[in-house]
């Protein structure tokens, strides 16, 4: 129970890694205000919480929005009585060819993996030194942040400044005693992997859960990830046992990637 009674908010919060999470850092001893664009799925999570014994609250808010961020972090800090850990998971993939990669598909993604990030990092930072917390911002990277990967151009570059992001964030609030770091999943089974399979499919023809398979034929463990095993790392990255660890992106992967 390292972070008992504190305050965390998770982004993308309604599925996959990001309800994982939430219900990590619950079992932890967190209350947990829940941030996403679908708020019958949010309330779901949330009566989970409540069901281990947590308080959770929902805020529905795009995080590619600078307002509304800041808009979530008061709402859970107003609900939940302050804010100790913030989970920047929220983001979108594309599969695409770079030939035909438009302008409006840059500003799509990068307004949610890259802007929703930096808009996190802002807000939090700036309440953490108001209220003088050592606070703990946790960002969602990926193996694709260490290494692009085709048809995933796009989307790897959003995650390589996740990393930039991470490590610039980290050095400006060292002196704060806040820490910034990343956590970078590799093939976890969630509702984004189905639609990266069909995308796959759609642009090479491979049958569909072809290119499922064929990514988890290279993870050494021989296993795709689940949302527990991310929710693991970022349990770590958000309680004390990491105080004297920043500005960095860890892989969690299976060893698919190894650095
Ligand atoms: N699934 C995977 O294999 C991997 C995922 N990741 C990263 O982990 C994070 C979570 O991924 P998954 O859970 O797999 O995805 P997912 O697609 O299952 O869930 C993403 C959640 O983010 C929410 N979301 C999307 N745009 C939003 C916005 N503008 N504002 C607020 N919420 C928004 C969605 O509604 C959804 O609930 C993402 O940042 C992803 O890039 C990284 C490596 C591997
Ligand atoms: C979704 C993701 O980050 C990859 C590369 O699978």
């Amino acid at each position: 129970m390292a972070i008992a009674g504190q305050v965390a908010l998770v982004t993308g919060a309604a599925q996959g890694i990001g309800r994982g999470i939430a219900l990590r850092l619950a079992r932890d001893g967190a209350d947990v205000a829940l941030v996403d664009l679908q708020p019958e799925a949010l309330a779901s999570v949330a009566a989970e919480i409540a069901a281990i014994g947590r308080r959770a609250t929902i805020f529905v808010a795009d995080v590619g929005d600078r307002e509304q961020v800041r808009a979530a972090i008061d709402h859970a800090a107003r609900e939940l009585g302050g804010f100790d850990i913030l989970v920047n998971n929220a983001g979108i993939a594309q599969v695409k060819a770079l030939a035909s990669v438009t302008p409006e598909d840059v500003e799509r993604i990068f307004r949610i993996n890259v802007h929703g990030v930096l808009w996190g990092i802002q807000a939090a930072a700036e309440r953490f030194i108001a209220t003088g917390r050592k606070g703990k911002i946790v960002n969602a990277c990926s193996i694709a942040g260490h290494d692009g990967f085709a048809l995933l151009g796009v989307y790897s570059a959003t995650k390589f400044a996740v990393r930039a992001l991470t490590q610039a964030a980290a050095k400006e609030y060292a002196s704060r005693g806040i820490t910034v770091n990343a956590y970078c999943p590799g093939v976890v089974g969630t509702s984004m992997w189905v639609e990266i399979d069909r995308m796959f499919s759609e642009i090479t023809g491979a049958e569909r859960g072809a290119t499922f398979r064929k990514y988890v034929d290279g993870i050494a463990l021989g296993r795709a990830e689940t949302p527990e095993d991310v929710a693991a790392l970022v349990s770590y990255l958000s309680g004390p046992d990491s105080d004297y660890m920043t500005g960095q992106s860890i892989l969690i992967d299976g060893g698919m990637v190894c650095r």
